[in-house]
């Protein structure tokens, strides 16, 4: 029974600091706020009461409530702390401090320590619960209303009502209510509100629409994918919440120290309060001495170095299209000394154009497309893709093929009649042996130098032709390498291609090493290189192919996350565009936020090398320790917003 009760309450403690946690009103409605400002109210009465002369026992007693209503919400935090998990925590260093000044009958200053601390914890833990609850300003994004259609009618339903599988209407101008696919119509979206990208993107039948985007210029019809709480924006918001929560290894070490820190500033005043009148010195000054040092010694600004710092970067980042998983790879991206690209898909648009197809002597294009799309066909790569594509748009048949197979990372196969074809690159070509006349090597070699990647097609141990595809660079690739330069850091591409088309595409953006012709394996490999060779290593990739090299980095950023849960998991770092100047963004916010945590810690560990001293000095009083060390608090809580920023 006693049990039950003790595990009740513990719930309903929880779920009441939740509840604080996630406060977004406004500050004069936040419930330690206006208990703060109760006792500042009886505490001037109590003084009023002694300065117009009435009774020594009144004003006592109505300190001694402004106290009680003062210290209602820390205080009893502080016990549960200590009863739960036997913990002394700042809370207890006041509580003792306030009862000191009380039995010294000190009551102003007791009051007074008791109504500026929970002041300043008042507004430190709404400043906290505001920066954390920031993303939510996202929702206001999502329409209210939506037009359903439903028998061919259109009807106006609330938001939240939809459901996957209705189909919405969605008008130029208007924002989209929830995830769904485009089922007819063609339109320009505004995508910032999920990716940070100010670049509008075409989107027609089969593309998909993330809630809280803009349509801006024509009509679409599209089926909901996702009801309101699980769409792509509801998600993020919730992520970035959770992310919040996720201590940096700073944030630990000052938890682990707070814990033996505190009980020992206790001891230390209860010794000031025991040894020196036993060696004859006064009692009073010492017991005062105890008092303000518990004051002066309470760790506050360095508890809240860095937790406000790291839930400002996080919100702004989730507010610019970037998650950022924890406070952990804020503090791993200020680390950085190399970032590694994923080349296709990443710095490049992932949708390679055939541009070339060259057949040997005797075999004509048509053949060769013909041969090169049979194959193909049953390939999910996107080379293979673009093939099929062009054998289309020429009006080709692909030949009729059997026993397809995919070599990951080389080509494909598959049976003609009863020969055997493949389509694959130069490299695995070689490996099984394949005859290439000089003539086409030489083709080859000319279009890799181009940045173009070469596809051998064989069959029956020749190659037959080969077929040229580029892939675009992505205009923003080229601005972000060279802004990675400006920080200081390595830029790296690796991928599955030959060496001298990535060298080709690698010179066009300004990067200063390529790791070429990699099987997707070998770039777990690499990683570890590039880390054993420069430092802790960030790889750019897609989080869906290249999920093992994004773990094995020390930061894993996926790209075009929006959509792909599985991209979302795989990496410490998603960006839900497909923009790789994302990247300098997330490293911009991570480096600014450690920063201000680390200026914070400086501060509130030189703040205690003065204090203490003061305190055992008697320099100092019981107020003017308050007073140091509550604005200290606020300082670092302030400081720590504007990681916000910048
Ligand atoms: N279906 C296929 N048809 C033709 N060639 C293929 C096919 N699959 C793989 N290849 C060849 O293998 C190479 C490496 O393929 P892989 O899928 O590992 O890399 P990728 O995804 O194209 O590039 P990146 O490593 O930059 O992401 C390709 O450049 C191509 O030459
Ligand atoms: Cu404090």
């Amino acid at each position: 029974m006693v049990e039950e009760r003790v595990r009740m309450e513990e719930r309903v403690r929880e779920e009441r600091e939740e509840a604080e946690e996630g406060f977004d009103g406004p500050w004069y409605a936040f419930g330690p706020v206006k208990n703060a400002g109760a006792a500042a109210l009886i505490l001037a009465a109590g003084w009023a009461v002694e300065r117009l002369g009435g009774p020594a026992w009144l004003s006592a007693a109505v300190y001694l409530v402004a106290i009680a209503v003062g210290a209602r919400y820390w205080a009893k935090e502080g016990w549960e702390e200590w009863r739960h998990e036997r913990e002394i925590g700042i809370e207890a260093l006041m509580a003792f401090a306030a009862l000191g000044a009380i039995v010294l009958g000190e009551w102003v200053e007791a009051g007074l320590l008791v109504l500026l601390y929970s002041a300043a914890e008042a507004l430190e833990e709404y400043t906290y619960a505001r920066t954390r609850t920031a993303i939510r300003a996202l929702l206001k994004l999502v329409p209210e209303t939506a037009w359903r259609l439903r028998d061919g009618r259109e009807e106006q339903v609330p938001a939240q009502a939809l459901k996957p599988g209705d189909l919405i209407l969605i008008r130029p101008g208007e924002r989209v209510p929830t995830d769904a696919v485009v089922v007819e119509g063609r339109s320009s979206l505004d995508e910032s509100a999920v990716t940070g990208e100010s670049i509008p993107v075409d989107k027609g039948p089969g593309d998909r629409l993330f809630a809280g985007t803009i349509n801006t210029t024509g009509a679409l019809t599209a089926r909901v994918t996702a009801d309101f709480a699980s769409n792509t924006l509801a998600r993020m918001i919730h992520l970035v919440e959770e992310a919040q929560e996720v201590k940096s290894r700073a944030q630990r070490w000052i938890d682990r120290f707070g814990r033996r820190y505190s009980p020992a500033v206790l001891a230390a005043a209860a010794v000031l309060l025991v040894v020196p009148p036993l060696l004859g010195q006064d009692v009073r000054t010492w017991a005062h001495r105890a008092v303000v040092l518990l004051v002066a010694a309470a760790p506050c600004a360095l508890v809240m170095s860095t937790p406000v710092a790291t839930a400002a970067a996080i919100s702004r980042a989730g507010r610019q299209g970037v998650l950022i998983k924890g406070g952990i790879h804020l503090e791993q991206l200020d680390r950085i000394r190399v970032v590694a690209f994923d080349k296709t898909g990443t710095l490049t648009r992932g949708r390679p154009q055939v541009t070339d197809v060259v057949p040997e002597s005797g075999v004509t294009q048509t053949e060769l497309l013909a041969l090169a799309a049979g194959v193909e066909r049953w390939s999910e790569h996107p080379l293979a893709r673009a093939v099929v594509a062009r054998a289309t748009s020429e009006g080709v048949n692909p030949l009729a093929t059997s026993g397809f197979q995919a070599v990951v990372g080389a080509g494909a196969r598959a049976v003609v009649g009863d020969e055997e074809v493949f389509v694959a690159s130069p490299a695995f070509a070689a490996q099984l042996g394949t005859h290439v006349s000089p003539a086409l090597e030489h083709h080859a070699a000319r279009l890799q130098e181009q940045g173009k990647t070469v596809i051998l097609v064989a069959r029956r141990g020749r190659a037959v032709g080969l077929i040229a595809l580029r892939d675009q660079p992505r205009p923003a690739a080229r601005p972000a390498v060279a802004e990675l330069h400006r920080m200081g850091l390595r830029v790296v591409m690796l991928t599955g291609d030959h060496p001298t088309t990535a060298q080709a595409i690698a010179r066009e953006l300004g990067i200063d090493e390529v790791r070429a012709g990699l099987r997707p394996e070998e770039k777990v490999a690499a990683v570890r290189e590039l880390e054993a060779r420069y430092g802790p290593v960030a790889m750019v990739g897609d989080g869906v192919n290249d999920a093992p090299a994004l773990a094995a980095a020390s930061v894993g950023i996926a790209m075009g996350a929006a959509g792909s849960d599985a991209a979302i998991e795989a990496a410490g770092v998603a960006l839900m565009g497909d923009d790789p100047g994302q990247v300098v963004a997330a490293m911009k916010v991570a480096r600014r936020s450690q920063r201000i945590a680390w200026q914070n810690i400086v501060f509130s560990v030189l703040l205690l090398l003065v204090l203490v001293p003061s305190a055992l000095l008697g320099v100092i009083g019981v107020a003017s320790a308050v007073v140091a060390h509550e604005v200290s608090e606020l300082l670092a809580v302030g400081n720590g917003l504007r990681a916000a920023r910048g």
